[in-house]
């Protein structure tokens, strides 16, 4: 699904109205009828108690035209008109009259101490401006939308919390708990610094042009179930262990060989029909003892690898799980990059040592997938002042050196030199040792499988979140372990299978 900037979405809006001969009035009914269902589902009790901040543009206009449909269902509703201008849109002006004559209790505020006493209330809605925020909120909407963010309230924000820009950085805005957005996903609402104004995120269809959507130019797309369902190959009835794949897991150090057994074992798991590890002496034996289906090969190195040396023909490798820095293990990582030609996935501190040696970098060859998390994302590409220059240096790094980033966290991102993918699964269950060695098992067991590169990130950061998502009831969230990610990849591909 394509992730759209505000203008597109006015777009995308006018077009919908244009091509379904609809007027505007009706798309604005589509849409808030979408979060008055999507309301009463959650807040079934009708003596819930609604406090509606409404602006005086269409997320004005939402806003109203929920409050008509809520007080026509017998829940309590009282809106408060947030004047920031006196010049209302054509629809919000419509539903203002039409929610007077209904006799809902509507007051109009221009001061703060017109604001009524929102703790006295169980949810606020707001709608006091939308994805047409042009600049810094200020004034009357300034007072308001402090008073909501320190009343402690419980707040849904119709769309977008007000005063959260969709392409800049956002310092205030409407603190939600939850945020119910118009079906196209924005950018701001997934981003790591936003997530205190934004709260929980719903993407609710309220019926746009398919066709305007998929015609709107824009290289960042949020990744959905039935698009990775359908790049998951189909196994061979002649299949055998030799023509699955052979997956190498390069890492580990006295100390941190765990790393191995587990990026080994989710590769396997994954579907490669063949799996060595490489490991420094003192790993051979913990993956030989614990996880017996996977083949070893021993550095010469005791304690840490020293010299990358094997005859296996693997398809794809997988470098850098708790392999460490030592000075012997850099040059034998340098020496293998010279020679290496397979698919290769890098991560921990194999991306740390590139990160201290930035002109071994031109040694990958193109699409190598590098998978930092923050603190390797920053030693690798340099700081960043916020989410938005984040986005952008790591952008202009995968087109310099033409390589495939995984921005690891909540929403990871898959950063190539076209295009940002941004996962749509997982949970903080995630946020446990040995998570991303597992991610790197997966993702290797992929290319190792044959699928492309991007192809291979894209499946396996959706896998890996989705093993969190359908666990959430089984395995407390705080209780989730990294093997747990693995036990539960074949309950992923059969849910992904289940839809083709
Ligand atoms: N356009 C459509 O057909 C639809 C729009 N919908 C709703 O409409 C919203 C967008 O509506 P609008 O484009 O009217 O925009 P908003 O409702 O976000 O209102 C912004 C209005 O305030 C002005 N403004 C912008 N920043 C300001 C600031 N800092 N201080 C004071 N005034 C400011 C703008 O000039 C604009 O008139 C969406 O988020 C969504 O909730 C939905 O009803 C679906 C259909
Ligand atoms: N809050 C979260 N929501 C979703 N995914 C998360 C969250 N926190 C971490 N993850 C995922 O868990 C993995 C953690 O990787 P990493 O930090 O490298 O762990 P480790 O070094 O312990 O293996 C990444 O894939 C990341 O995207
Ligand atoms: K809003």
């Amino acid at each position: 699904m394509k992730i759209l900037t505000s203008q597109q979405i006015r777009y995308v809006d006018a077009e919908t109205i244009k091509r379904e001969a609809i007027s505007s009035l009706e798309l604005m009914k589509r849409a808030s009828t979408a979060f008055y269902n999507w309301f009463i589902e959650k807040y079934s009790n009708k003596s819930t108690s609604v406090l509606i901040f409404s602006g005086v543009g269409n997320n004005g206009g939402d806003g109203l035209f929920i409050a008509r449909l809520l007080h026509k269902s017998g829940y309590s509703v009282k809106v408060c008109i947030v004047e920031y201008k006196n010049q209302y849109s054509e629809d919000c002006a419509h539903n203002f009259r039409r929610a007077k004559a209904e006799n809902i209790s509507i007051i109009k505020i221009y001061n703060e101490d017109q604001i009524p006493d929102i703790c006295k209330y169980d949810v606020v809605i707001d709608g006091i401006f939308g994805t047409g925020l042009s600049r810094d909120v200020t004034g009357i909407a300034e007072s308001v939308i402090g008073k909501i963010n320190e009343s402690g309230a419980k707040v849904i924000s119709i769309d977008v919390p007000s005063g959260l820009f969709l392409e800049r950085k956002t310092t205030f805005a409407v603190k939600a708990t939850e945020t119910v957005t118009f079906q196209i996903p924005k950018l701001a609402l997934f981003l790591p610094e936003n997530n205190l104004f934004t709260g929980n995120v719903t993407i609710i269809d309220i019926g746009l042009n398919e066709q305007a959507i998929s015609e709107s130019d824009s290289n960042i797309y949020f990744t959905e179930k039935s698009e990775i369902s359908k790049l998951i190959k189909p196994l061979n009835l002649f299949a055998h262990k030799g023509t699955v794949g052979h997956a190498l897991i390069v890492g580990g150090s006295l100390g941190k060989c765990g790393s191995v057994c587990l990026a080994s074992r989710a590769a396997l798991k994954t579907g490669c029909g063949l799996v060595t590890a490489y490991m420094p002496k003192c790993g051979v034996q913990v993956i030989q003892i614990n996880f017996p289906e996977a083949m070893a090969i021993e550095d010469r190195g005791e304690r840490y690898i020293s010299n990358i040396d094997f005859e296996i023909k693997p398809d794809a490798i997988g470098i850098g799980v708790g392999m460490g820095q030592n000075e012997e293990t850099k040059k034998a990582l340098h020496d293998f990059l010279i020679n290496n030609k397979v698919p290769l996935v890098i991560d921990a501190d194999g991306i740390n040592i590139l990160s201290s040696n930035h002109n071994w970098i031109e040694l990958l060859k193109p699409d190598t997938i590098l998978t930092p998390h923050p603190g390797e994302l920053s030693r690798l590409v340099g700081g960043w002042s916020d989410d938005y220059d984040k986005i952008q240096k790591t952008r202009l790094f995968a087109q310099k050196y033409n390589l495939i980033i995984v921005v690891k966290g909540a929403y990871t991102l898959i950063i190539d030199s076209e295009n940002i993918y941004m996962n749509s699964t997982g949970t903080p269950a995630l946020a446990t040792a040995g998570s991303g060695d597992v991610l790197t098992g997966i993702i290797t067991s992929l290319l190792a499988q044959g699928y492309n590169p991007i192809d291979s990130a894209k499946v396996g950061v959706y896998i890996h979140g989705m093993t969190a998502d359908f666990t959430t009831k089984s395995i407390n969230p705080r209780s989730f372990v990294a093997s747990d990610i693995i036990e539960n990849i074949g309950n992923a591909y059969n849910n992904l299978e289940k839809i083709r």
